[in-house]
């Protein structure tokens, strides 16, 4: 953890070593900060280049050291601004010379330079924003002198990362190099010695302004409420870039502070930079998968994927397509019916055109100059190319089994038989293989070639290769992949089965789908539960409820309408499917939309009208409810689900189920995850409300606290990081 200098003629060249990523700790910081003083001091030293070892310029500030967060990365903050200060002030120019990533305290690192030279593959933002902080080291004070109002305000209220080419269109940087980019900066800093500075200092600079910067900051307040709900911090960057348009730069720079120190001394902010570094480190630690069995991620090495196919391109099937071929890997694309094929076909191309430009206006053409190649057919036999296959059809017990018996005799003897379902039994799919080993789960999450998650269902026979080369080919498609077990709806479905039926239990007592979806918004979920069931479709329930036999012609004559086998039962959502009330697909669900397929979802006084009547009819008294009791209605009983699945040893950890509900089902990352937020709530109380639902409510088995949660009250509630220390994964070898 150092930083140490080397001179090429008259410049001196100063390298940041942090393994692996350069983050910037107190001891990297003051290291910098020793050097550069001794480089101003050098005679013979004419220019300075500042990089980052291993080709990364600087991650910031280490994440890591923000535990205690409150005291470090504040004095980090300013710490790192006398740095960047000094640098500022510097007589002689200072250069940035960037490879491979300079975001958070490293870009501000870049920002206090005279000059920045990139390469065209680095990645360049202030992401503290991501993580609960905001940048406090000057950065909210010189973006915005540097690239302008507008641009800096997207870049730091959001976190947005940039890559070099655009960066250079924004006046980020002052080259792009495709070389070698320590050479490239040296060669810009002899050019630019004995040049004027002056104009370099950003903190001299104006900020050029738009006439209506009061409605800019109200308008970006309120739009940034909507994506990011309760969370404060990106609130507070508005402020800041205020300051930094109304004060001279020095009592902007006090502002910044004064501003991040709020966020210390406020608990909710505090938390909720707490919950967005730990779902951070989630992510990181889930790709450390292990198994019941003790298999994990270092006993097996992950296969490369060079050819892999999907079958059926149905809306799953096309996003994976599109997905793999955006990770250029060769794709083969079966289809058995013509049409669908040439429909497929199509929307594949679409979407590839739509990715193309989106990506040329992120600056990457330079690097994906080519998707991987996609050959359509409808010829089953090409399968045995792929070293991979993802069978995408729709959710049929029987017909994933005939297709897999076909790809067991088809495909090489060393091809991994992937299964994309949300629910079904991986061990039975992979008994009609030969190959059971090579068999996994996977489940993607629609849009396939937009959402990050990937649930890897491990079945009983699943290798470890196979886990590790599942994993790994998420990685490359640029998605988190989350091991989970084998059982009915696996870990996001299963969690989101007590939630639901919470929910619409509430509308049978009383609430309206709007008054419920409001409160689980306002907690910070992308989508209440009923707008939700009408975005991905009622039927969809409907249909699976109708093959287990509690609705429709396989019910047993003589059930009770609100009870299936002695447990409560809501017959709501079948009574809309009955009515051919779908959701989005038929304009009417839940709510009404303004046409078929519309996602504009209006309250329906059809609905309200319709539950008034079902609860008359049913003689069910209108309750009362208020907003934390819905919240904890329906949360609790998903965060119980939880527990189960980590008793069951389904989900390895709590993290895992975080990543899965952060990526996979909208919960706000300023939340960290229904498991951190149980954690943060207090298990004590999660537990006692619990018992008291259950008490009330014998009839919902759901409700019955788990044991493992019990336990871990009954252990005086540990942090989160010991509970996997109290499940059966001891014999992990981590
Ligand atoms: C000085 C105070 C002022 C400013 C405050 C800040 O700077 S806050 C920090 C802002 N920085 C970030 O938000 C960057 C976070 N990191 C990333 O986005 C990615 O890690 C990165 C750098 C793009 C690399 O991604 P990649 O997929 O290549 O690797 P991975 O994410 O697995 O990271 C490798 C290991 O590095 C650890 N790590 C990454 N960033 C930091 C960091 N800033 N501090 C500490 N550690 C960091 C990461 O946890 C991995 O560790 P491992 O033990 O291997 O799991």
């Amino acid at each position: 953890m150092s930083a140490s200098k080397e001179t090429e003629g008259a410049v001196a060249v100063i390298t940041i070593r942090n393994p692996p990523v350069n983050a910037l700790s107190q001891q990297a910081v003051e290291s910098i900060l020793k050097v550069l003083k001794e480089v101003q001091f050098d005679p013979a030293v004419k220019a300075i280049v500042i990089c980052g070892e291993n080709g990364k310029f600087s991650a910031g500030a280490d994440i890591r050291t923000f535990e205690n967060i409150g005291q470090k990365s504040d004095s980090l903050s300013h710490f790192l601004e006398d740095v960047n200060s000094m640098a500022e002030k510097s007589e002689k120019p200072v250069i940035a010379a960037i490879e491979g990533v300079a975001l958070g305290g490293g870009l501000e690192l870049a920002l206090g330079c005279h000059y920045r030279v990139a390469h065209v593959k680095a990645r360049l933002g202030l992401t503290e924003v991501l993580l609960g902080i905001f940048p406090g080291a000057g950065g909210t004070q010189r973006l915005p002198r540097l690239i302008g109002l507008l641009p800096a305000l997207e870049m730091i209220t959001t976190g947005k990362i940039v890559f070099a080419p655009v960066a250079l269109k924004l006046g980020l940087i002052d080259s792009v190099t495709e070389d070698n980019t320590i050479k490239a900066a040296i060669h810009f800093a002899q050019n630019v010695i004995g040049k004027p500075l002056e104009s370099r200092r950003l903190c001299t600079k104006p900020i050029q302004c738009p006439p209506n910067m009061e409605t800019i900051f109200n308008d970006s307040k309120i739009k940034l409420k909507k994506l990011f709900h309760g969370a404060i911090s990106h609130q507070l960057c508005v402020e800041a870039i205020r300051a930094a348009v109304q004060l001279p730069f020095a009592e902007g720079i006090l502002k910044e502070r004064e501003l991040l120190f709020s966020i210390f001394n406020s608990e909710q902010a505090r938390d909720q930079a707490k919950a967005r570094q730990y779902a951070f480190f989630a992510e990181r630690r889930v790709t450390k998968w292990t198994t019941p069995s003790g298999a994990n991620w270092k006993s097996a090495s992950p296969h490369p994927i060079g050819v892999a196919a999907v079958i059926g391109l149905g809306t799953m099937g096309r996003g994976i397509v599109v997905c793999l071929a955006k990770a250029q890997i060769q794709v083969i694309a079966v289809e058995q019916d013509g049409k669908q094929l040439e429909m497929g076909r199509k929307a594949v191309t679409k979407i590839l055109e739509r990715e193309t430009l989106t990506m040329q206006q992120r600056g990457l053409a330079l690097m994906s100059d080519s998707f991987g190649s996609i050959t359509f057919t409808l010829d089953f036999n090409s399968l045995k190319n792929a070293d991979l296959v993802i069978e995408a059809v729709y959710e049929n017990m029987a017909l994933k089994k005939e297709i897999f018996k076909q790809l067991s005799s088809i495909c090489m003897p060393e091809a991994f038989l992937c299964t994309n379902t949300s629910g079904l039994n991986i061990d039975e799919i992979a008994s009609v293989t030969g190959r059971p080993h090579l068999v996994i789960g996977t489940h993607f999450f629609s849009p396939a070639h937009i959402m990050k998650l990937l649930e890897v269902v491990r079945g009983y026979h699943s290798s470890p290769t196979t886990i590790s080369t599942v994993i790994n080919l998420s990685k490359v498609l640029g998605k988190i992949g989350v091991v989970v077990g084998n059982c009915p709806s696996f870990v996001g479905n299963r969690m989101m089965g007590p939630y639901l039926h919470q929910a619409i239990f509430l509308l049978e007592d009383g609430c309206y789908p709007e008054e419920v979806d409001k409160v689980l918004e306002e907690f910070g979920l992308a989508m209440g539960p009923f707008r939700m069931s009408d975005l991905v479709g009622l039927d969809v329930g409907w249909r699976s409820r109708m093959e287990s036999g509690l609705t429709g012609p396989k019910l047993l004559p003589g059930a009770l309408v609100r009870q299936r086998e002695g447990k409560r039962y809501s017959p709501l959502p079948d009574i809309l499917c009955e009515k051919g009330r779908f959701g989005q697909k038929t304009g009417r669900g839940w709510y009404q939309y303004e046409t078929v397929g519309g996602r504009n979802a209006v309250p329906d006084p059809w609905v309200q009208n319709f539950l008034h009547d079902y609860r008359k009819a049913h003689t069910i008294k209108q309750k009362p409810t208020s907003q934390n009791e819905i919240l904890e209605w329906c949360l609790y009983p998903l965060i119980n689900e939880g527990f189960n699945v980590l008793e069951e040893e389904i989900a390895s950890g709590p993290e895992d189920i975080d990543v899965i509900y952060n990526n996979g089902y909208g919960w706000p990352r300023h939340m960290g995850g229904p498991m951190f937020y149980a954690s943060m709530v207090g298990l004590p109380k999660v537990l006692t409300k619990l018992e008291v639902f259950y008490e009330n409510n014998p009839d919902i088995p759901s409700l019955k606290p788990s044991g493992l949660l019990k336990k871990l009250v009954k252990q005086g509630s540990p942090p989160l990081k010991e509970w996997r220390s109290q499940l059966g994964y001891q014999n992990s070898k981590l």
